[in-house]
């Protein structure tokens, strides 16, 4: 189905790059289209075959040229949102492309909303809800790792369980339908136990989706990543060798940091959004307190703490708060400076703590790569590749699986209290029409704009 507006705008990124592109989806994208290009062949672009690049220029209502072109065509359903689909591919200047873009409106076109080509893909079934939510999660992939799992969800690993767990609760409520249409032909407990089974199996398939959200939701947002301990441990050093850079202010002086400075590390494929805070002590200084206060806000909230002490010297009271602060969290213990002489070795660092310890010397870089591995077993916990279906990579994924599984244990529940076959359905349904809130088969306009309006101009 074609929307009878049709939209364009500028799909490459703003104002750099050798070639920009005027994208244009609708109706009357070849008319539009024609009005402000013409192709060195002669012929007109609604006389092109779909699929064709066609070399021309860009020209304005006085047949003044602004620029030089290629057009490409797609003609429906063979383009990315299965309407006409018109791409001027102009040079790459800022202004040529902007005015190529009102040349567009003045011609009927109107200025696409954001995400609304991807939106236009969706409606019309080129994609489903979860595929297109990870064409956004691919442009905004932080590593490798991330890039991977959203290529996965595009290409529709996570759909396809999905709508395989569909598909067999649909067959299951067909099945109920005819035992209670037709109750002569089957004992009502043979077909229980057969359903209980499959949901059974749905349910195990659900529960090993949502083990691997936490995994998911860290590949995509990143995992939020506190190094804290007193002052002089070497934190801001740790930074500067996670990052390969020397960003933070490293002296000798206790004290140095005093505000916290956030930055994106990708630690063996794991993209950290790791905090360097101010040393932990009592001061006098006032933004320096500040600046512990934060520090201690941060453990707080931090998916991770690296908690670092300095094994050239004793420890202190000041380092057992601190290991006192992070008993119980997600935390790693770091004992620095491994390239001086010990005096708090790692054994006595163990007896006052659960947590593993890695010494290290962020001096030498020894002990490195034991922790950037050891952070990233931590994030994967075994699974590499999410499991079947992929990883589960938004809270809001993971809270509608969990109400598709509420349903299908209520489901369990009716056929334990024998409650008749026609309600062991009304559980089923529900649980059918939940798990379609993820594919976008039964959400309501309300949420799929809201997706959409997350995603930028010309996607
Ligand atoms: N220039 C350009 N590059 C792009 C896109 C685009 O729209 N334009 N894409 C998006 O932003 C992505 C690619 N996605 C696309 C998906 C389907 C079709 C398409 O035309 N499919 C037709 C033809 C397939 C075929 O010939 O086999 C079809 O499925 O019928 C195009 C792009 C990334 N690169
Ligand atoms: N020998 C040795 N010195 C180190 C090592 N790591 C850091 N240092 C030194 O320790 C001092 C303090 O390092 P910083 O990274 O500024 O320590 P910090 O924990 O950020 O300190 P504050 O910002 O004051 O809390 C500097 O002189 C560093 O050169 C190490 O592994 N070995
Ligand atoms: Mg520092």
């Amino acid at each position: 189905m074609q929307q009878a507006e049709t939209i364009s705008a500028i799909a490459t990124a703003r104002g750099e790059g050798g070639i920009g592109i005027v994208r244009i989806s609708g109706e009357r994208a070849l008319s539009v289209a024609d009005a402000v290009f013409r192709a060195a062949c002669g012929k007109t672009l609604a006389e092109t075959e779909t699929q064709r690049a066609v070399y021309g220029r860009i020209v304005d209502e006085s047949g003044a040229v602004v620029d030089e072109a290629i057009a490409l065509v797609m003609k429906a359903p063979h383009s990315y949102t299965k309407e006409d689909v018109v791409e001027l591919q102009c040079h790459g200047g800022a202004v040529a492309l902007q005015k190529t873009l009102f040349l567009t409106w003045r011609a009927g076109a109107r200025s696409a909303e954001r995400g609304e080509f991807t939106k236009r893909a969706f409606l019309n079934g080129r994609l489903d809800l979860s595929q297109a939510q990870a064409v956004m999660d691919l442009i905004g992939a932080k590593t490798e790792r991330s890039l991977k799992m959203a290529a996965g969800h595009l290409t529709g690993r996570f759909s396809g369980q999905i709508q395989a767990m569909r598909r067999d609760i649909l067959g299951m409520i067909a099945h109920l339908e005819a035992a209670i249409d037709f109750p002569e032909d089957e004992v009502d407990e043979v077909v229980t136990d057969a359903i209980e089974k499959k949901v059974v199996d749905i349910r195990n398939k659900i529960r090993k989706m949502l083990d691997t959200a936490q995994t998911g939701r860290i590949l995509k947002d990143g995992l939020l990543t506190a190094i804290i301990g007193k002052p002089n441990v070497g934190k801001s050093s740790l930074m500067n060798v996670l990052l390969r850079e020397e960003r933070a202010i490293v002296t000798d002086i206790p004290g140095t940091t005093r505000d916290s400075i956030e930055e994106f590390v990708n630690v063996g494929g794991v993209p950290l959004r790791i905090i360097d805070t101010a040393g932990i002590r009592k001061t006098d200084d006032v933004v320096e307190r500040i600046g512990v206060s934060r520090a201690r806000a941060y453990a707080d909230e931090a998916g991770l703490i690296l908690a670092l002490f300095d094994g050239s010297q004793a420890l202190t009271a000041e380092d057992e708060e601190i290991l006192s602060l992070i008993r119980g969290k997600e935390a790693m213990v770091l004992l620095n400076k491994s390239d001086l002489p010990a005096v708090t070795t790692d054994e006595m660092i163990r007896d006052r703590t659960d947590l593993p310890v890695f010494p290290l010397s962020t001096a030498t870089g020894e002990g490195l790569d034991k922790l950037e591995a050891a952070i990233a077993k931590r994030v994967y916990h075994g699974s590499e590749e999410g499991g079947e279906g992929g990883f589960v990579n938004d809270a809001k994924q993971a809270e509608i699986l969990r109400r598709a599984d509420g349903h299908l244990a209520a489901a369990l529940r009716t056929i334990g209290a024998e409650m008749g076959l026609d309600f062991i359905s009304i559980d089923l349904r529900s649980a059918w029409e939940t798990l379609g809130e993820l594919t976008g088969e039964t959400v309501g306009e309300d949420i799929i704009q809201e997706i959409f309006s997350k995603f930028c101009i010309g996607k």
